[in-house]
Order: structure tokens, then sequence, then C-alpha cells
């Protein structure tokens, strides 16, 4: 064995706004889906099927899922994008309004970041502002000081002459976001918003969303399938194979787990199943969805007293293991554990 690294204990919730407005149901909520069912043409299965949540208003929602699990389509179809399948729909509300019948009311209520840029890196960043202010009608005695207040509140005001191209991709995603947010939409709707940025970027990407949602009545989704996105939510929802697998607070999903994650990494992967068995066999007898499962090239159990239990599969499986780490759940420890079918 060559390290028993013993893992931090995981950070304190990170919620940069106020939690208030997610925890009571509101009469009308921002974002309802009922039942939505989406089957791509010549596809064998669906990829949403009778999918049903509720996201309130003042909220900050992430859709968390692995891949396929059928995000970018909710988003689509919540952006207006894509229309449900004919023969089940089900129903999508924003604020109370049938986006479905009425997607152009929808836009309005609408700001839509998606996953690839929707910038002119030609223009700079004060006429991509400019463009997007006439694309909604805007008038310009409206539209400057807006743009204005824009470009101070992401501190793009030094660089608003300057081309796109020149922009850093936070710079680029922090003006994707103004122009997304200039007609004053109630929900900002974001696919992957951190894709390519860097954790510095990152960060101050979420301190200015946390920010907005502060100074602005502002609803606040996103899709994801990273982990420190998701930790910036009030609640989210965990997607896959096209179904709400469970809606919780981020602090919520990590305490569904035992008070300890323990992995073991084996010397030679091809005895992942065997050691996974010999600590079945230690450690048990196991409460339902605690057992060692092989997740990737790990044995992952959850445990009530970790030290211990790490302290003696080195004395009963020496030479056999390369890594054990045991540390307090994590929000992707849950995830895995929610999405990953264990392998035998
Ligand atoms: N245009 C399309 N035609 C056919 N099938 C599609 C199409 N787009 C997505 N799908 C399928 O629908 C399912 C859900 O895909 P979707 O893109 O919504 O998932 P996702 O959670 O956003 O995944 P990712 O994180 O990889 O973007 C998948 O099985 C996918 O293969």
């Amino acid at each position: 064995m060559e390290s028993i690294p013993i893992a931090t204990a995981a950070p304190d919730l990170d919620v940069n706004a106020p939690p208030a407005a997610s925890a009571e149901p509101q009469a009308t909520p921002a974002v309802q889906l009922t039942g939505l069912t989406h089957r791509y043409p010549k596809a064998s299965r669906d990829a949403v099927s009778d999918l049903s949540l509720s996201i309130q208003p003042g909220e900050a929602f992430a859709l968390l899922g692995p891949n396929g699990g059928g995000k970018t389509t909710t988003f689509r179809i919540l952006a207006t994008l894509l229309q449900p399948s004919a023969t089940q729909p089900g129903a999508v509300q924003l604020f109370g309004q049938d986006v479905l019948a009425n997607p152009a009311a929808a836009r309005r209520m609408l700001g839509v970041v998606f996953q690839s840029p929707s910038l002119d890196i030609k223009l700079t960043a004060r006429e991509n502002l400019d463009c997007q202010a006439r694309l909604h009608g805007l008038p310009r005695l409206e539209s400057t000081p807006r743009i204005d207040e824009a470009l101070a509140r992401f501190d793009l005001t030094p660089r608003m002459h300057d081309a796109v191209e020149t922009f850093s991709g936070g710079m680029k995603r922090k003006l994707e976001i103004a122009k997304a947010l200039l007609h004053r939409p109630r929900l900002l709707l974001m696919d992957e918003p951190a894709t390519g940025l860097d954790p510095a970027a990152r960060r101050e990407l979420w301190d200015h969303l946390a920010d907005l949602r502060q100074r602005h009545d502002l609803t606040i989704a996103w899709t994801t399938h990273l982990m420190d996105e998701a930790e910036h939510a009030d609640r989210l929802a965990v997607l896959a194979s096209g179904q709400v697998l469970t809606v919780s607070t981020p602090g919520e999903l990590k305490a569904s787990l035992g008070s300890h994650v323990i992995s073991v990494e084996p010397l030679h992967p091809d005895q992942l199943g065997t050691i996974r068995d010999q600590i079945d066999a230690a450690f048990g007898p196991w409460a339902p969805g605690k057992e060692p499962a092989v997740i990737q090239d790990t044995i992952r159990f959850e445990h009530e007293d970790g030290p211990a239990i790490v302290a003696r599969i080195a004395e009963q499986l020496p030479g056999g293991v390369r890594r054990i780490s045991v540390g307090q759940p994590t929000l992707e420890d849950a995830y895995l554990r929610l999405t990953q079918t264990p392998s035998s």
C-alpha cells in the first residue's frame, strides 16, 4: 500500500445568495414542468420522459446529470427552442404562462445563455450589447443607461470599446450574461455556464450571479454535470435517462449518505471485484444502498466510522490496495451513488 491519505472534510455549503426564496413554495412557480416528454425523431427512447419539477421565484436551481441525462433537452424546451413530442408533450409554464401555447411571451421573461457563444467576436463589447438592445426593440434613451450599467456591473467598462475576440473566456461569459439580462428577464437560463472557465473565472462568475440575485428579482436555472457548479444551487434536480431521480438541496443530498465515504483503489484494477467482496464480507451487514460498490476504478462505500474501517482494511489487505481515502460525503459522492450503476 502506498499511502492512506485522509481526504479533507467537504467544505461547508457555499450558497452565495440568501436561501430564503427556496424554502417556501409560492403560489406561482417561476418554472412548472408537468409530465414533460420528448423523443427525438428516429430515437428509440425518450430523451425526457414524463418529467415534472418546479422552480420557485428567486431560486437558484441546478439541473444536474450525467451525459445524455436529458438536461439539454429540458433546457431547449424551456428556452422555447424545441417543442416537446406532440403525442404526450406535457405542460411547461413560466410564471404561470403557458410556454407551449405562447412562446413569444415566454421569451420576454427569459434570458438565455447558451453553451456555445452567441457573441459577435469582431464587434466590441458595447456593440454586442447595442445589437441585443435593438433586437429587443429598446429605445436608445432606455438602452444607453442599461448598457452602461451592465458593463459596469460585470466590470467590463474599461474594455467596452475592445473587440470581443481579445477577451478572456471569463470576460466573454460575463458579456454573454450581461447580454441575456439586458431586457430584464425574470428567469436567467444557462446551459453549462462555467464550461471552459478556469477556477478563478468560475468563482468570479458565481459571485456576480449571487450579486444579481440579491439586487434583482431574478430566478436562475442552469444545467451542469459539474459538482462545484451544483453547489451554488438552493436546490437541484438530478436527471438521468430523461427522468428526475431526486430534487433536494445540495446539503440534503450529501446528508443522504453515511457519515463517512470510503474509497479503496486496488493495486491492480482486475482485483476490484475480489476486494469489493472481501470488504463486503468483512464489514457487513450493510444498510440498503450503503454496501460497497465498484464505481469507476474504486470501491466506494459508506460507514459511520470511516477512520476505524480504513485502519482495518490496511491491516487485512496488505499489499492489495494502492490507496484508501475517507472523507465527509461530498455532492459528487451522492451524485455517483444516484447515477452510476455499480459494476461487478
Ligand atoms: N438531436 C438529437 N437527435 C436524437 N437524439 C438526441 C438528440 N439530442 C439528444 N438526443 C438524445 O437524447 C438524450 C438526452 O440528451 P440530452 O442532450 O438532453 O442530455 P444531456 O443531459 O444534456 O447530455 P450532455 O450532458 O451530454 O449534454 C440522449 O440519449 C441523447 O442521445
